[in-house]
């Protein structure tokens, strides 16, 4: 078996040989881009072929930021397009391909790969884990009021001011704003631009690459779908969110979200009420929702939401764990000694974590550890959406003395949970 590098020119063999270890049959050609995969970097993309030169694996890594705890951008691969032919299954492969692909981040000097895992079981023997989680949530129409804010209260309050249909909603409350309907097809810059705010203030958020509009890659509202979006504009007219959306016709009436994007809770506000008063609607269905967002916690009927599909979505491997430690933003001063094993590298260091002021110094020690982990299990508590305790109790983290795993959880916090809503 042999890893090799893809050209512009195997594109079709490329996608034809992913495709069919996904399952799915080849889709037409749609005029400009169009397909998740159009925006496929052919530079960063690997055939595992036999000896006889048939292409019987794949896989592939796009180049995004990611946004770190502390607002800080890194570059990171978005590993995908990840297969094997069914009939070359289960003899290393796939094991191949990643083991290559490792290699070759590392030499471009990235210290974090992301994915999105189409099954659990693959991707943890790799050094990947589960580190972002997502839920949709279905509010019937009849159970969607939103309460009184009781911190806030008054008149200009985004929640018991004018709504957000007829005018208001600001960071403070003080600030009125518009919301206007479009169709995603008229608004793409908006939609680009809004979702370039956004992402770099939300830790655990991916960059979407100006080509991925262009080609209307990815899923709604990117691709070619046609959706409505809810714009919302700031009282001087800059758009500051959106909410984009579909209604499904018929008995049911659900709307149905892609996605509320802003870097504005009241803005956010807003349009979910926007989106909850909507008329001849019978029940709202979020698609992705942070597992800690206020949205639940502002409905009056606090059993107004069902939550659904709660599950996993970016999962995190370290490549380099000083200088992914030392990047992102930390809340809280101390020091923890992490014994890390990257056994499929065949890897093992021990680091002395010291936090000062935000920032960390990450050394090699010799000193005694306080946590023995996987560097899987580092991938799952690295951008603070898993709790180190919570693989302490779940027997995969080793603390090595009572109060190791509340040092690390103290450490490890984030001021707002990462999510990630970017689907590759
Ligand atoms: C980021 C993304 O693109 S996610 C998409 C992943 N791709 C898919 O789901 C498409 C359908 N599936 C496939 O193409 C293949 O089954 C793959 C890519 C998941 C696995 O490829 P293979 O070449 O069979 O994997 P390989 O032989 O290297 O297996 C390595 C190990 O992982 C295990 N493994 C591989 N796939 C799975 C799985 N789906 N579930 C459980 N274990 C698995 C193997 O049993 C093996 O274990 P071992 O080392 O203990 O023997």
């Amino acid at each position: 078996m042999e890893i090799r590098h893809t050209t512009d020119q195997d594109f079709d063999v490329f996608v034809d040989t992913m495709l069919a270890a996904f399952g799915f049959y080849p889709e037409p050609p749609v005029d400009g881009g169009g397909h998740w995969w159009s925006a496929l970097e052919m530079d960063r993309c690997l055939f595992a072929v036999t000896e006889d030169g048939q292409p019987v694996g794949t896989a592939g890594a796009y180049s995004f930021e990611l946004t770190l705890p502390g607002e800080t951008l890194v570059p990171v691969s978005g590993v995908t397009a990840v297969g094997v032919l069914p009939s070359h299954r289960r003899r290393g492969t796939l094991s191949a391909l990643m083991r290559h692909q490792l290699a070759e981040l590392r030499a471009r000097g990235e210290f974090l790969s992301v994915l999105l895992a189409s099954e659990a079981l693959i991707y943890r023997r790799f050094g990947y884990g589960p580190a972002t989680y997502t839920a949709g949530l279905t509010v019937p129409r009849h159970r969607a009021a939103l309460a009184v804010p009781r911190a806030r209260g008054g008149n200009d309050d985004p929640l018991t001011g004018t709504g957000a249909g007829s005018g208001a909603a600001s960071g403070t409350g003080a600030a009125s704003g518009s919301v206007k309907v479009v169709r995603s097809g008229e608004c793409a810059e908006v939609l680009e631009e809004v979702y370039d705010r956004y992402r770099r203030s939300q830790p655990g958020a991916l960059s979407r690459p100006h080509r991925w509009w262009s080609l209307r890659a990815g899923q709604p509202p990117i691709s070619p779908t046609p959706r409505y979006v809810a714009v919302h504009r700031d009282a001087d007219g800059v758009p500051d969110g959106y909410a984009s959306y579909t209604i499904e016709p018929g008995a049911s009436r659900t709307m149905k979200v892609d996605e509320i994007i802003t870097a504005d809770d009241a803005v956010h506000t807003a349009l979910a009420r926007f989106l909850l008063e909507h008329d001849l609607v019978n029940q709202v269905s979020f698609k992705h929702v942070p597992t800690d967002h206020p949205l639940r916690w502002q409905l009056e009927d606090f059993r107004g939401g069902e939550v659904t599909g709660a599950g996993d979505w970016l999962w995190v491997r370290l490549l380099d764990v000083p200088g992914a430690l030392t990047a992102r933003g930390w809340f809280a001063d101390g020091e923890i000694v992490l014994d890390v094993e990257d056994r499929f590298l065949g890897e093992h260091g021990r680091h002395l974590l010291t936090v000062r002021g935000g920032k960390a110094d990450c050394v090699p020690t010799d000193r005694e550890p306080d946590l023995s982990l996987d560097v899987s299990d580092l991938g799952s508590v690295y951008l603070g959406g898993t709790a180190p305790s919570t693989l302490v109790r779940a027997g995969h983290i080793r603390a090595h003395h009572p109060g190791a795993a509340a040092l690390a959880d103290t450490l490890f916090r984030t001021e707002r949970s990462p999510h990630c809503l970017h689907w590759f």
